[in-house]
């Protein structure tokens, strides 16, 4: 496949932004059809590009590079099981994790949906022990207490959903409380641990490799802590510890008894693991039949990916506004604001996805790209964010493209009316302000004509920020999977375009190596030399190492 940027679609484009870089969004939206033109449903989804500084002219220059750069023929080979992670020379098959139970896929010869279905299966017959209060730990007291051990994509995903979706939990199971801890630090372990009661406390060993050294260290941790106050080795490893990893050999050298491994396959990327058994905790938080549901709305979107129109397709859309604004606009910003509390932890989650899928810059054929691919991303909780970092957003000298996220209604299910009445007001009002402020963004003053009379330079806002609005009827478990797999293929469809591969990360590889040589330094066991400002660090971290002599 040619350069996108040597395509004729291409230049097009840049011609275009030469002759529309000065257009300012209070312009555009002079346009009163401009909200019809510019948003789209899918499900539950409803998205809103009119904030986007795009004409009726770009969108279709943008599909024709689209289709230049052959995105139908990619959506097809990743739905079908092509071997697209072409540096580790397998397919990307996350959106077959789900599919419905009784569908087929037939990859070299074999309906993945099989053991797909099988693992799903195990996963289940745990869960069901766990919420009916039948595992117990060895000391015969049922398990209160679950810690999720895993670090990226087996932490964030699962942290994540389980956060968002806590109001689904079914009310007929034993009370099972979830935490997470990810850190190699320990921090996070240790604030657990001393909370956690030994007796009544289930760790899930998360590592698709299972040889990810911050999770194996935290659950190194974890067994110590545990045989410490319960001894018994062996029983505390068959009944205190769940392993899930594409690797069961593994997990069985670790000591994880066969009947508690989940396992997975290595066509799964890390970050897009969550659809497997990774996301065991979600299942613990919210019952099978919710994350079924989740998997069901996911799979909603693979089908609108497989079967709307480029011109109507959600994920296709929203990753073409973030190519006009990123090689066209040359924006190198974007903020992820989700104006409800449960989605917290999603700018976290969506930075792995996107930044560690597209943070690259040698094309699948191997050269170097001459064009910007993923931007950098980062977020918060759009409300926390307006009393921190929007100064910069109206008022700073960076052009930063923001995605605004919120569902539409929210607290219905809230039985005492009164309350019902303060919770919902609460969020009119969040609603009210992730409007406002995406106004306010595009507008800059013009938004309040008042605001003209004033000449202070310091209460200037120039606007013509661009962003996208998502609005969720509700968040479910079946909202919540269709805005994720609508991230994962806006991913995918900014991958395809740029001719990068979004299923490896090769980039975080040499940190994990020349930390080891680091550690065995710090341990005074190499006599490598470093760079002097390395050296210079160490030397100040060894006269004061208070485990020096002791290793
Ligand atoms: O699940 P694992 O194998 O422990 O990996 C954890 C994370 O580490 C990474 O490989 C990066 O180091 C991520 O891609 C992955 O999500």
């Amino acid at each position: 496949m040619s350069r996108p940027s040597w395509t004729p679609e291409w230049k097009a484009l840049e011609d275009l932004a030469q002759q529309q870089g000065a257009l300012h969004l209070k312009d555009l939206c002079l346009d009163r059809q401009r909200f019809d033109l510019f948003s789209w449903r899918s499900g539950a989804l409803f998205l809103d590009l009119s904030k986007q500084r795009l004409t009726q002219e770009t969108l279709p220059a943008l599909f024709k590079l689209a289709r230049a750069q052959k995105l139908e023929q990619a959506i097809q080979a990743l739905l079908s099981g092509a071997p697209i992670n072409t540096s580790e020379q397998r397919p990307a098959l996350h959106t077959a994790l789900r599919l419905p139970a009784d569908a087929e896929l037939w990859v070299e010869g074999e309906n993945v949906n099989l053991a797909i279905q099988a693992s799903l299966e195990k996963m289940a017959q745990l869960v069901e022990r766990l919420h009916q209060g039948q595992w117990r730990g060895v000391t015969g007291h049922p398990i209160t207490d679950v810690v999720n051990l895993g670090v990226g994509g087996s932490d964030l995903g699962p942290l994540m959903v389980t956060h968002a979706l806590a109001e689904w939990r079914p009310e007929d199971i034993a009370p099972l409380h979830l935490h997470f801890a990810s850190t190699m630090d320990g921090s996070q372990l240790a604030e657990r641990l001393q909370l956690l009661n030994p007796e009544t406390t289930l760790f899930i060993i998360s590592s698709k490799s299972f040889s990810t050294i911050d999770t194996l260290t935290n659950a190194a941790t974890a067994k110590h802590w545990l045989v410490q106050h319960l001894g018994q080795e062996a029983l505390v490893l068959k009944q205190h510890f769940i392993g899930v990893s594409a690797k069961a050999e593994k997990m069985s050298a670790w000591g994880i008894d066969p009947q508690h491994q989940l396992t997975f396959w290595d066509w799964v990327g890390g970050r897009y693991s969550l659809w497997s058994c990774i996301g065991l905790p979600i299942a613990l938080q919210i019952g099978m039949a919710g994350f079924r549901a989740l998997l069901a709305g996911a799979h909603q979107m693979d089908q609108h990916l497989a079967q709307a129109p480029l011109e109507s397709n959600l994920p296709v859309l929203l990753a073409l506004a973030g190519i006009w604004n990123i090689n066209f606009l040359g924006m190198s910003a974007q903020a992820i604001l989700p104006y409800d509390g449960r989605l917290k932890y999603l700018p976290a989650y969506l930075s792995q996805l996107e930044m560690e899928s597209n943070g690259k810059s040698t094309t699948q054929e191997g050269e170097l790209v001459d064009y910007a691919t993923c931007p950098i991303l980062w977020g918060e909780l759009g409300p926390n964010a307006q009393h921190a970092f929007y100064q910069l957003l109206h008022q700073g000298t960076e052009a930063v493209q923001c995605d605004f996220i919120a569902p539409i209604r929210r607290y219905e299910q809230i039985r005492d009316p009164q309350a019902r009445h303060y919770f919902q007001g609460q969020h009119r009002l969040a609603l009210a302000n992730c409007l406002a402020q995406s106004r306010l963004l595009m507008l800059g003053d013009a938004a309040v004509p008042d605001q003209h009379t004033q000449r202070d330079a310091h209460l200037f806002y120039r606007g013509n920020q661009p962003s996208s609005t998502l609005l969720l009827d509700e968040l479910t478990p079946s909202s919540l999977g269709q805005l994720l797999a609508l991230y994962e293929h806006k991913v995918f469809v900014q991958a395809s375009i740029w001719g990068i591969n979004p299923f490896d990360q090769w980039g975080v590889e040499l940190g994990k190596k020349i930390a080891l040589s680091t550690e065995q330094a710090l341990l005074g066991q190499t006599q490598m030399a470093f760079d002097p400002s390395t050296e210079g660090l160490l030397a100040l971290c060894l006269s004061s190492d208070p485990l020096q002599g002791t290793h």
